[in-house]
């Protein structure tokens, strides 16, 4: 084990370290192997939200039994959503972003040149094709013929690339980008997850795209933490087109309305117990928003993102499992 920086206190050294292997922002350490390098590049802690709606589209199927092969295409599915193709998105991400990051954050493992171009090249490739090879791999073990997953894992990895790709680079236009990253998190990985069990239906793409629109809500939430940065260098967040305090009411209104929107729907379909448990998940999310969010957006943007998405996360499930019930 390589002792930590002498200049810098062990405790700050060590929290460098987990933000390095988690890929969170203000991993700044100086010496590591390529293979943490990488990892930093891929962001772990992005991965659980599209793990996560994999397990609710498998709710929502309504055909999830717990027999070890489907625990195993389950994990199969986690893999492909999590580590391999969101792992690709992120460090598509920075490769595309290596100009605004030697400026905004030169730490970061492109702009400080922890790893050459051509073996993040080399990365993103590797992370596509073990994708789009995993989705292949579960369409053939579970008999689709029509090659679900893989069109699937196609359309994800396309979203991904135009979401940090120039010409179109959709995280420059703050709904856009913003929808993308909402859609991305909850409608595709649900859909995956459904499709493995059960038949993707029409119902389910609407009412997961109509979820997203709580999704894009808490993107909004991240961009309160680069504001002035995204003002010089273009980028049409929505606390920069609204303003701060505009911003977090739009987002936190999104996250409210559209969550109780999925309720009202789950009552429209007879599932009126786990409707109420949505609205009930609900209430923390407004007392959070209230205590800290619309409070200061800027200082408890995290804050509030750690208090208050468990309460999001759980409520998808319930909602995967109420249509699930109710045979959508
Ligand atoms: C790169 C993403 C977010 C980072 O955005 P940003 O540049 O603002 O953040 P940094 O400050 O950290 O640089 C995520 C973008 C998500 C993308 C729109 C689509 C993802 C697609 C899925 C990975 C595909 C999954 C398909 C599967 C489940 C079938």
């Amino acid at each position: 084990m390589s002792s930590p920086t002498p200049d810098v206190p062990a405790s700050e050294s060590r929290d460098a370290r987990t933000r390095q292997m988690l890929g969170m922002k203000g991993a700044d350490i100086k010496e590591a192997s390529i293979w943490k390098i990488r990892l930093q590049l891929m962001k772990p802690i992005t991965w659980i939200p599209l793990m996560w709606g994999v397990l609710c589209g498998a709710a929502s199927s309504g055909d999830f039994t717990w027999s070890i092969e489907n625990v195993l295409r389950s994990l199969l599915c986690m893999l492909m959503s999590g580590p391999l193709l969101t792992g690709y998105t992120q460090t598509i991400n920075d490769y595309y972003d290596r100009e605004i990051d030697a400026i905004n954050e030169p730490y970061r493992p492109i702009p400080s040149g922890a790893i050459p171009l051509n073996q993040v090249i080399a990365q993103i490739w590797i992370l596509l094709l073990g994708g789009i090879g995993v989705a292949a791999i579960l369409d053939i073990t579970a008999g689709h013929t029509d090659f679900i997953m893989t069109k699937l894992a196609l359309g994800g990895s396309f979203v991904a690339y135009i979401y940090s790709a120039p010409p179109l680079k959709l995280k420059q236009n703050g709904w856009l980008g913003n929808y993308a990253l909402g859609a991305s998190y909850i409608a595709l990985p649900w859909w995956a997850g459904h499709a493995l069990y059960g038949t993707l239906n029409w119902t389910i793409v609407v009412v997961t795209l109509f979820y997203s629109l709580a999704g894009l809500g808490i993107a909004v939430v991240n961009d309160f933490k680069s504001v002035e940065g995204d003002r010089e260098l273009g980028l049409n967040s929505l606390p920069v087109i609204f303003g701060v305090q505009k911003a977090a009411l739009i987002s936190a209104t999104a996250i409210d309305v559209f969550q109780i929107g999925i309720a009202v729907y789950l009552v429209t379909v007879g599932e009126q117990l786990l409707a109420s448990l949505i609205v009930l998940l609900v209430i923390p999310q407004i007392t959070f928003q209230d205590m800290y969010f619309l409070r200061d957006p800027l200082k408890n943007d995290v804050k509030y993102q750690a208090s208050a998405q468990p309460f999001l996360v759980i409520g998808m499930l319930v909602a995967g499992i109420a249509m699930g019930h109710a045979g959508i």
